[in-house]
């Protein structure tokens, strides 16, 4: 459609959850016109993040349904919108969990956006004029411009998918809480979406990097494949003893409830725990714990836009890309529900254009 055209509202065809049982199937609603700030965009890909999983079966209890979920979003762009400089019809684009903030707040002015308090979820929210918002398990999305990212040229759109929330919430912290210095060591717990770009970027930023995993079963694939240089298993103690004040940080991925202290204990003096896991049920931990190093516990929400565009430059410049398993939207209740029981090496990447979205087979 031209550049600039303002005046059709579109269909959109995503795969929805009703209920808190999380199972998505085809769902149809309208998207609004593309406003003169906006870039309407053909899905290409979209990541599964766990996230979708916690939102589409309600586990932090505040889920809206229909729910189209889905923020590692990579598409085409369509139509934009009169005022649209940065993009035009055929650029290929990356969208992640925020499309709106209040642009007025201090998150908002110091490009930190994701902390505005007004910020507008990329699904399971509602814009202010009230219409729900949908995600990217979806044939299109109308998006303000301002939280559209360009996907470097060269880099396969599909593998760009994950940067835009897995590598972006890594890349975010390591920045924000100054460890990305060459020559750290840091500690990945939890060998997941978010955990597998933690080891890579960690690595293309000169850490030595230890895997921190609930059991021995990813050990080679961490060490011989992922480039990480040391492996614990969580279970086996006296390895964990032994590495004892060896780590600058931990990031914790872990998407459920779990203790704090044997992760605090591998930190040294200064070391910081950063929790990235969203779990609906109180951590805890000895305060001795932090005290006797100085250490902290720091959490971290994804990153800004323009992290997500230093995130993307940054593995293009240093050829990092994500570890993923394309499928079709017709298999996506089948990649949750592996994603759900820790069976997926290491992000699911649906291939939304590629799919039929009415659902037949
Ligand atoms: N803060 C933020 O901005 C963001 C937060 N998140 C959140 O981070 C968490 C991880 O997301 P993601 O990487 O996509 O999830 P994944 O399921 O892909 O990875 C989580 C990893 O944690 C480990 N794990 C899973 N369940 C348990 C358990 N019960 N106890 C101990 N370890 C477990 C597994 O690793 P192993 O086999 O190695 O033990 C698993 O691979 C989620 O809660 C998600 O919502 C995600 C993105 C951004
Ligand atoms: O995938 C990114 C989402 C992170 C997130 C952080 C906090 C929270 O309450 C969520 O629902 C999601
Ligand atoms: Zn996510
Ligand atoms: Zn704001």
């Amino acid at each position: 459609m031209a550049s600039g055209a303002t005046e059709t509202e579109r269909t959109a065809v995503g795969w929805a959850a009703r209920d808190a049982a999380g199972h998505l199937s085809p769902f149809s609603y309208t998207l609004r016109k593309t406003g003169p700030e906006d870039v309407a965009i053909k899905v290409l890909y979209c990541g599964i993040c766990h996230t979708d999983i916690h939102q589409a079966k309600n586990h932090l209890g505040m889920s809206r349904y229909p729910m189209v979920p889905g923020h590692e979003v990579v598409g085409e762009v369509e139509e934009v919108g009169a005022e649209v400089t940065k993009f035009r019809a055929g650029d290929v684009v990356g969208v992640g969990l925020i499309v709106g903030c209040c642009r007025q707040c201090h998150p908002c002015k110091s490009s930190n956006e994701q902390y505005c308090p007004k910020k507008v979820w990329s699904y399971n929210d509602v814009y202010p004029d009230g219409k729900p918002t949908q995600g990217g398990f979806s044939s299109a999305m109308v998006v303000d411009h301002k939280f559209v990212v360009k996907i470097p040229a060269g880099m396969a759109p599909e593998q760009a998918a994950p940067l835009l929330c897995a590598g972006v919430t890594v890349y975010s912290p390591l920045k924000r809480f100054n460890l990305a210095a060459p020559g750290l060591r840091g500690g990945v717990l939890g060998l997941g979406g978010v955990g597998h770009m933690g080891v890579k970027l960690a690595k293309a930023m000169g850490h030595h990097v230890t895997v921190i995993s609930s059991s021995d079963k990813k050990r080679g694939e961490a060490v011989d494949h992922l480039g990480a240089d040391a492996f614990l298993a969580s279970s086996d103690a006296a390895a964990m003893a032994a590495a004892a004040g060896t780590l600058d940080y931990v990031i914790d991925t872990v998407p459920a409830h779990h203790p704090l202290e044997p992760y605090l204990a591998l930190l040294g003096l200064d070391g910081k725990l950063i929790v990235m896991g969203v779990i609906g049920q109180p951590l805890s931990f000895l305060s001795p714990m932090l005290m006797l190093g100085r250490k902290s516990i720091a959490g971290s929400f994804v990153g800004s836009v323009e992290e997500a565009e230093e995130t993307l430059a940054f593995c293009k410049d240093k050829g990092v890309t994500s570890q993923i398993e394309v499928v079709k939207m017709g298999y996506v209740n089948e990649a949750l529900e592996r994603l759900e029981r820790n069976d997926v090496r290491y992000r699911f990447v649906v291939d939304v254009a590629g799919s039929n979205l009415d659902g037949a087979a």
